[in-house]
């Protein structure tokens, strides 16, 4: 194959790059991570592969190990191995479940997130907002995707609040997910090099979706049904799907269930940050406080009380994480006792 065919396939996985490896090395995005090694696509076929022996030493950075999305080099063999990981355009990332805090790299060199939400009963500002918020500082750009217009009647109403809750210049497309002229729109996020994720709660149409930018319905689900080794059946998704308009779009679990890093500035909010600022006391509680800015928006409604509840809610989440993310810097530096994080004493230490 010529080295412009093998470009040109490489597009199509989301590759922007323009200088192939040198000879004896192959050039593939990582699809999918499993207990026991990598799966890769080079453009034209998925194959297995394994991290070359450095990225398995103790004490290195997890984040300079292969994750989903990275383009890797390859080196062949039995089986091939990761021998590089290249520069990364984006990285999205999440605070790891369990008691240490971790960051976690969920995927690498995606351009879209789109964050997918019906506009029927699954609709949701304060959702988006936290689907927003973790994109905030990872290089990709969010794209509110609005489903099921055809089955909502006040969804221009609905599209007004959204836009005037969310920031400036946040792109909202108001979509049928059935219906192909309808998710046309969605082609300028998908194109050669481009690559997208599509994340959204459980119903809200991304399989749907995912057909019809696929132009198919034969892949029904998108999922297929498989052994795993213990012989009990697994679903398993296709983790890389190239479109027909160029782009791809990557499925990867670790989209599916987020938690902040506490490393988000909540740019989102920094109309309500500005606001607090105004109180009469600078430590003032928002609460009964005499010269409140908060609560006088909240009483002329010029702050709804439901987005106050939601940035309350994911600012005390980003602080907890904060917190753990300190001790734990901290406990890495100088092995120093760890206090207990802000605003988690228990009751009596905080009398
Ligand atoms: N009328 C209409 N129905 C839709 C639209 N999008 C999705 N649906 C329907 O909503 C239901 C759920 O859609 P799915 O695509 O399965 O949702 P999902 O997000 O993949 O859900 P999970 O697989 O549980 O994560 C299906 O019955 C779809 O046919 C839309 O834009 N319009
Ligand atoms: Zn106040």
């Amino acid at each position: 194959m010529s080295d412009v065919e093998t470009i040109e396939r490489l597009r199509h996985i989301g590759w922007r790059g323009d200088n192939l490896p040198v000879d004896g090395l192959r050039l593939a995005r990582v699809v999918a991570q499993h207990r026991a090694g990598y799966e890769l696509h080079d453009g034209h076929a998925l194959f297995g592969a394994q991290p070359d022996g450095r990225f398995l030493r103790r004490g290195i950075d997890p984040a300079e190990r292969p994750v989903v999305g990275d383009f890797v080099e390859v080196a062949d063999g039995t089986p091939p191995h990761i021998v590089t990981v290249g520069e990364r355009r984006s990285i999205l990332s999440r605070a790891a479940a369990g008691e240490r805090y971790e960051r976690q790299l969920i995927a690498t060199n995606i351009d879209y997130v789109l964050v997918l939400t019906g506009l029927d009963g699954d609709f949701n500002p304060a959702r988006i907002e936290r689907y927003l918020l973790l994109t905030e500082g990872s290089g990709a750009q969010p794209v509110v995707l609005l489903s099921k217009l055809d089955k909502c009647e006040d969804a221009a109403l609905k599209i007004a609040a959204l836009r005037e809750r969310l920031p400036q210049g946040t792109p909202i497309h108001a979509i049928n997910c059935k219906d192909p002229a309808s998710t046309q729109e969605l082609a300028r996020y998908l194109q050669p090099g481009d690559s997208a994720v599509l994340v959204g709660s459980s119903g809200a149409g991304k399989s749907t979706l995912t057909n019809t930018l696929f132009g198919t319905a034969t892949m029904a689900t998108a999922a297929v049904r498989s052994h795993d080794s213990r012989g009990r059946h697994t679903t398993t998704h296709r983790a890389l799907l190239q479109l027909p308009s160029g782009g791809c779009l990557i499925d990867t679990p670790g989209m599916r269930e987020l938690k902040l890093t506490g490393e988000e500035q909540l740019d989102l909010f920094a109309d309500i940050e500005a606001l607090a600022e105004q109180c009469r006391f600078a430590d003032c509680g928002h609460g009964s406080e005499p010269g409140c800015a908060v609560q006088m928006a909240l009483d002329t409604g010029e702050l709804s009380a439901e987005r106050w509840r939601n940035y309350l809610k994911l600012h005390d989440e980003r602080e907890e994480q904060a917190a753990t993310l300190e001790a734990r810097l901290r406990r890495q530096r100088g092995g120093r006792p760890i206090e207990a994080p802000r605003g988690h004493r228990s009751k009596r230490e905080r009398e």
